[in-house]
Order: C-alpha cells, then sequence, then structure tokens
C-alpha cells in the first residue's frame, strides 16, 4: 500500500517540500519553501496543514530558513533564529504541535552550543538534524497509531471520520486514518465515511482524495448528515484526530467534531480520537484553556471565492471545537489506547519514536528524504 506524502526535504535539502493542499483535488503541486515568510503563509493559508504536519513543517522550515547566510556571524544568525523562530511558532494558535516541534528543535540547538561558541554552521546542522528526527518519529508514530488503532475495528468495520487526520495531515499514515490504512494493508475490509467538514471542505477534497488513491472505499457526506447516518446504525466507530488534547482528555478539532461526537454518544457508536503524544499538551488542564483560532470569515461567506452568503452578513468562524473527555470512548497515541479517566502520565513514553515493538525509529538522514510516495 502506498500512500501520499504531505511534506518532506527538497532533493538539495536546502528548502522544505509541500504538497500544496490547496490545490487538491484538482491538481498535486509541489512547492519548496525557503524562507520564514513562505513557511509562515503556507501554514497560515493551509496549504499544509493538519497538527502533526505542520509541526513538522515549521520546524524543517525554520531548518531551511536558518541556512547561514555568506559571512553571517554567530551571534547575529542566532538572533535571526530566535526573531524566526518565534515568527513560525505563532502561524497557527491551536495545534499544540507547532510550538512543540520548534521548542524541540530550539532545545537542540541550546545542547549542540555547549561552550557558547559554537558556529552558525555547527548550529544550523543541529537545527537540521532535529527538525528531520521529527519528520521520521512522526511517520513511526502514524504507523504505532495504526497498529494500536486496528484492534478497535472488525474485518468489514465501517467509520466515519471528519476532516482530514490521514497522510495529508501528518508525515506519515496518517492519525484517524492509520488504523484504516493498516486494515487495508493487512487485506482486512473497510470502508470511510468522510464528512465533508465546512467551510473549507478537507473531508471532500483531502480524505476522500487520499483515501481513493490508496484504494479504499469512501463515500462523502455533506456534514448535517452525520447525526442521520449514525442513526442508520450504519457506523461501528467514529475516528478523528486532535490538534490538541488537554491534561483531563479534553480533545480540540475541526469545527464540527463536537457535534458528531453528541451524535454518536446518542446512538451508542464509539467515538474515537487518535493522536501523536506530540499533540497531548499536560500544562494545558482542560479544554476551555485551548486557544481556538478564528480565521477569515469570507471562508464562510464565499467558500472557494464563490458567494454562498450575503457579502458583509456577520459571520462566526471558529476552526476548531473541543470535544469533551466524557464524549470521547478512547484515546489511542503511539502507546495504545487509553480511556476515561485520562491519565497521560501513563502513557508509557510519549513524544518519544517508540514503534509498537519498542525498537527506536530508523533514522534517516535529511538528504536521504525524498518527497513522494510512501509505503
Ligand atoms: C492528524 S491531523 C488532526 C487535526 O489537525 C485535524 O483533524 C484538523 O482538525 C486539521 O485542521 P486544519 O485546519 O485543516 O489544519
Amino acid at each position: 500500500m502506498s500512500t501520499v506524502q504531505s511534506i518532506g526535504w527538497s532533493p538539495a535539502c536546502d528548502a522544505l517540500r509541500i504538497l500544496d493542499q490547496r490545490e487538491l483535488p484538482h491538481a498535486c503541486v509541489e512547492r519548496d519553501l525557503r524562507t520564514v515568510d513562505e513557511v509562515c503563509d503556507a501554514i497560515r493559508t493551509l496549504a499544509v496543514r493538519g497538527a502533526p504536519a505542520i509541526g513538522a513543517a515549521g520546524a524543517m522550515g525554520l531548518a531551511a530558513a536558518m541556512t547561514p547566510r555568506a559571512d553571517e556571524a554567530r551571534d547575529a544568525w542566532t538572533a535571526r533564529l530566535r526573531d524566526s523562530a518565534a515568527r513560525i511558532r505563532a502561524a497557527r494558535p491551536t495545534a499544540v504541535n507547532l510550538p512543540w516541534a520548534v521548542d524541540r528543535v530550539l532545545a537542540a540547538v541550546a545542547a549542540a552550543d555547549t561552550d557558547g561558541a559554537a558556529s552558525a554552521a555547527t548550529l544550523a546542522a543541529a537545527l537540521r538534524d532535529a527538525a528531520d528526527a521529527i519528520l521520521v518519529e512522526d511517520r513511526a508514530m502514524c504507523r504505532a497509531i495504526g497498529e494500536h488503532g486496528v484492534a478497535l475495528l472488525r474485518d468489514g468495520a465501517r467509520v466515519l471520520t471528519h476532516c482530514n487526520a490521514g497522510a495529508l495531515a501528518t508525515c506519515g499514515i496518517g492519525t484517524a486514518l492509520a488504523p484504516v490504512y493498516v486494515a487495508h494493508e493487512r487485506g482486512q475490509r473497510v470502508a470511510v465515511w468522510a464528512d465533508e467538514t465546512r467551510p473549507l471542505l478537507q473531508g471532500s477534497r483531502l480524505t476522500a482524495w487520499e483515501l481513493a488513491q490508496a484504494g479504499v472505499p469512501v463515500t462523502v457526506i455533506a456534514d448535517g448528515m452525520a447525526a442521520a447516518l449514525l442513526r442508520t446504525g450504519t457506523i461501528d466507530a467514529v475516528l478523528v484526530g486532535a490538534d490538541r488534547i488537554a491534561a483531563n482528555g479534553d480533545a480540540a478539532n475541526k469545527i464540527g467534531t463536537y457535534a458528531l461526537a453528541l451524535a454518536a454518544r446518542a446512538h451508542g457508536v464509539p467515538f474515537y480520537v487518535l493522536a501523536p503524544s506530540s499533540t497531548v499538551d499536560v500544562a494545558t488542564p482542560d479544554g476551555a484553556r485551548i486557544p481556538i483560532e478564528e480565521r477569515d470569515p469570507d471562508e464562510v461567506r464565499a467558500p472557494m471565492g464563490r458567494a454562498a452568503a450575503p457579502a458583509g452578513v456577520a459571520v462566526w468562524n471558529p476552526a476548531f471545537d473541543v470535544t469533551p473527555a466524557h464524549l470521547i470512548t478512547g484515546i489511542v497515541t503511539e502507546s495504545g489506547v487509553v480511556h476515561p479517566p485520562y491519565d497521560f502520565s501513563t502513557l508509557g513514553a510519549p513524544r518519544s519514536a517508540l514503534t509498537p515493538s519498542g525498537e527506536r525509529a530508523e533514522r534517516r538522514a535529511p538528504s536521504a528524504e525524498r518527497h513522494g510516495a510512501q509505503s
């Protein structure tokens, strides 16, 4: 089985290469990002999106942008690093993976500066290696989530999902869609229903596209149809991703997820959140403290650039909502499945690169990374 790959290094390893998700499903357009402006713009405009992918893109984009300039002194480089990291870190507010990834590569730079006099080239190399480790580890975490999550699916399972928490949203085979891909790979029958996901249609544009590419049966529904579908008894499980999971298990995800969780509970359908431990934010005690991004009203007034409401009509456009922990049947991370009441200190090795068998993920040099299909 092969799934699409959303981000990687350019062949010369001097740029972050992304598959531009604004263009899907009409066209597969790759873009190379080399500057902080380009990286921030790609994250803000959802050219690259999905919590794990924007974390990796932030770290890798920072590394690409921080290639030392000719004659750039160490102090000038470190000042530029501070400013660039702060800008990328703040490009979108809800997914904790973004500040997590930026802070992690900054810590690697600090660790490489043992005597406080390391050259810009040495520090830039440490930055690039740390960014590459996030890419490689995220791939392993997705695979581990898939291996744990597939145990929740019977042969012939029918899954409902929201937004896109697949390969396009991560560096690997996704989070919510990872068990689907693992089941498909094993020859287990599985079918997916995808909410179209207003207003930016990540479900119909992206989830349906990547599942079709992989040969997984997929049916698109408008968001308002989900409760009726659940009532028919067609769906065995709802699987969704998350942008930030608070310490008590409340989970922020694409707007509409909360309504889906309520409908799933009303109809007795299990509702799982699947995410790497880099999405768990133990410093945020509950969902009420998760910052929710509000986006341009024109995304609702004129989706895809075509008027769907009177010009200037008032709009509320939060990009995410919070599903309370009590509506979540279980949370699947790379360490396994946990159930309420949630205690993430029992996750084992959070934020590690452990595979289900406990081995460390294989590390590859940045130059070995290529953009393209992965298997
Ligand atoms: C594995 S991705 C999990 C979430 O990031 C995903 O479900 C989601 O809500 C993405 O929102 P988006 O605004 O498209 O970045």
